[in-house]
């Protein structure tokens, strides 16, 4: 939990409250349906609580917002965010029901009424949202084309409508093409952990009619 007051220190008592329960509600739901690797497990808070966060350190989302979350899996970057912005509305998706499952089960026992999740692929959701937020689902131009239908037009937000994306690894020849849509982020910038030397997060911004 340290880690999160470090960079995040004006939580409320109920988002520490939220937060701090997570660990013990992941390993319970872990134990049984395996969402989380067992390395992974044991870092769960810098590699995937905060690692969802620093969506938190280039947009602090409005309320009223919609965010769309694309393969959630056990609910990441998902449920921190959701902690953390009470007043958006977050729906989280995932295409393996199991995954929905742990979703539905933490956000329950936390409490939060800001959530909705759904075993659904993403092809098939019809609504539209402010932001499709995502973390390492598929390379990014196939992300792009899987989910750039689904964005809003109306912008409440000091960041224009489009995808937040948190991206490790080398992907620069991925991006090319998109380079003069997109803003992408140092997360190291963001916080001092190993961890993060590696990890990026790309803003792009869609214009829908
Ligand atoms: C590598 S996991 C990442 C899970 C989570 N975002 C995280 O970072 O911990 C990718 C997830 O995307 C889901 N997924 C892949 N394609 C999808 C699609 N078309 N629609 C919805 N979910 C999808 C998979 O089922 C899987 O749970």
């Amino acid at each position: 939990m340290e880690i999160l007051t470090k960079y995040f220190p004006d939580l409320t008592d109920q988002q520490m409250d939220q937060f701090g329960r997570l660990g013990a509600l992941y390993e319970e739901w872990n134990a049984q349906i395996n969402v989380i690797s067992r390395k992974d497990i044991e870092q769960l808070y810098e590699r995937h609580v905060l690692h969802s966060l620093a969506i938190a350190k280039v947009i602090q989302f409005n309320p009223q917002t919609t965010v769309l979350d694309v393969g959630t899996g056990g609910g990441f970057p998902g449920i921190p965010l959701a902690i953390l912005f009470p007043e958006t509305s977050f729906m989280l998706i995932d295409s393996i029901g199991k995954k929905i499952k742990v979703v539905n089960e933490v956000a329950s026992a936390l409490g939060l009424t800001n959530v909705t999740a759904e075993h659904i692929r993403v092809e098939e959701v019809k609504q539209k949202f402010d932001f499709v937020v995502s973390r390492a689902v598929t390379a990014f131009p196939r992300f792009v084309s899987m989910v750039q239908t689904k964005v809003a037009s109306q912008s409440k937000n000091d960041l224009p409508n489009g995808i937040l994306y948190l991206k490790g690894g080398d992907f620069d020849e991925e991006i090319e093409p998109f380079r003069k849509q997109i803003e992408v982020y140092e997360l190291q910038s963001f916080f001092q952990e190993e961890f993060f030397e590696t990890k990026r997060l790309i803003h792009m911004s869609i214009k829908n009619k």
